[in-house]
């Protein structure tokens, strides 16, 4: 029997690429659709330089398309050219504070990106639907660790929003129509970079997460880090949050893949991909040191509007339900994260 064909949406984008190369290896079929607005394009070659290097390291070909997600007409010429299984829905906007900024492109983006998707599915009887959710749909925890039990819906942002609203489309989809089998996969903090160097977040312009600032002020494209907030109820006063390798994350969508695959089973399902420690901004700093062998420079600042003090998982559920577990630890972030960025010190854009 014909391995499954997984359609990835953002597939060229940083959890999608390393994604789609687990998939590969995992005897998956992949189709990717990008629209580049946050991906390298890698120039003349048909193949965005992320995906480009994904099928160099795993010597399988990646079909690509450039397709706007909010582009009915686009995806449903996808639909008709290939035969597909399952989809794996990475694409939208997510910056948090440019989403306070300009919520409308985000509400336009992301939920009628999704919508569009889950049309094109439907209408092609494909009911088979992982989804990028986020640990923002949680807002401030009300207890920790944080569950899949914990409320949603009080989230600090219209970025996170856009992941609470669709998570509440996917469930009365679900309950409207049985055939739907949908796995929402609430991310922590996902950081590194997969073991060869090849490929790494590479955010456009400047990085609004930690981890990609901490790696470009190390490598020297930036001054100093920025440290938002040093009197939050904490270890050392800075922000605490889960952060998961994106190799570890990745695994966890393969499985997420297995189960829709291999279940019967229909309805909506979410599950937390942490790795239940948590770990603070100067802890991360120090061990990010320590791994690279390089200074980092930061200054302690005021809070960033909307950042919750700490925030890590409980992904016992994950383990108990995907038989998935994180295995890698900070050290190994910042390893990673250091081999991609001192390799690739501007990114995609330098060969
Ligand atoms: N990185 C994180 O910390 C984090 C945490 C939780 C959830 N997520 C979610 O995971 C997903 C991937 O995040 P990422 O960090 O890889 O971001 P990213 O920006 O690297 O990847 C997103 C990709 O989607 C593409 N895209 C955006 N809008 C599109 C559209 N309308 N049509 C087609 N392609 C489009 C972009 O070009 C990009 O390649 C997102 O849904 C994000 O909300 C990310
Ligand atoms: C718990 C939670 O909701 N996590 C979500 C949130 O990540 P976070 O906002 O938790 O990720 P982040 O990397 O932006 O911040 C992590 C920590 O680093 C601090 N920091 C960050 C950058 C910097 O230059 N200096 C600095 O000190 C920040 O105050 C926080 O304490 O948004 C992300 C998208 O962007 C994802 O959706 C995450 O799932």
């Amino acid at each position: 029997m014909a391995p499954p064909t997984v359609l990835v949406t953002g597939g060229a984008g940083y959890i999608g690429s390393h994604t789609v190369l687990e998939m590969l290896n995992a005897g998956y079929n992949v189709i990717c659709v990008d629209n580049l607005c946050n991906a390298y394009s890698g120039g003349a070659s048909k193949l965005p330089e992320a995906l480009s290097r994904v099928q160099e390291i795993t010597g399988k070909k990646i079909h690509f398309y450039r397709v706007d997600i909010t582009d009915r007409e686009q995806v449903r010429s996808v639909f008709q050219e290939h035969k597909i299984d399952m989809v794996a829905h990475f694409a939208a906007l997510k910056a948090v504070g440019e989403s306070c900024r300009i919520p409308l492109q985000y509400y336009h983006n992301n939920m009628t990106g999704t919508n569009v998707l889950l049309e094109a599915m439907a209408d092609n009887n494909v009911f088979k639907f992982v989804y990028s959710s986020s640990a923002t749909v949680y807002g401030e925890p009300q207890f920790l660790p944080v569950t899949e039990e914990h409320p949603t819906g009080n989230c600090t942002s219209p970025y996170g929003k856009t992941k609470y609203f669709t998570e509440e489309i996917l469930k009365d989809l679900c309950k409207s129509d049985k055939r739907w089998a949908v796995v929402s996969l609430r991310y922590f903090n996902p950081v590194g970079a997969h073991i060869s160097g090849r490929i790494g977040e590479d955010p456009n312009g400047e990085p609004n997460n930690l981890m990609p600032y901490i790696a470009q002020v190390a490598v020297g494209r930036r001054p100093k880090l920025s440290v938002y907030g040093s009197d939050f109820p904490t270890k050392d006063g800075t922000g605490v949050r889960d952060y998961i390798h994106i190799v570890d994350l990745a695994e966890g969508h393969v499985k997420a893949l297995d189960k829709l695959r291999n279940i019967a089973e229909t309805g909506f399902f979410a599950y937390n991909l942490g790795t239940g420690v948590g770990c603070s901004v100067l802890e991360l700093v120090h061990a990010f040191e320590r791994a690279s062998g390089q200074k980092v420079t930061y200054e302690l600042v005021d809070r960033r509007a909307g950042d919750v003090a700490t925030c890590y998982a409980d992904a016992k559920l994950a383990e108990q339900a995907l038989g998935w577990k994180a295995t890698r630890g900070i050290d190994k972030m910042c390893e990673d994260t250091w081999r991609w960025q001192s390799q690739n010190p501007n990114g995609y854009a330098q060969k």
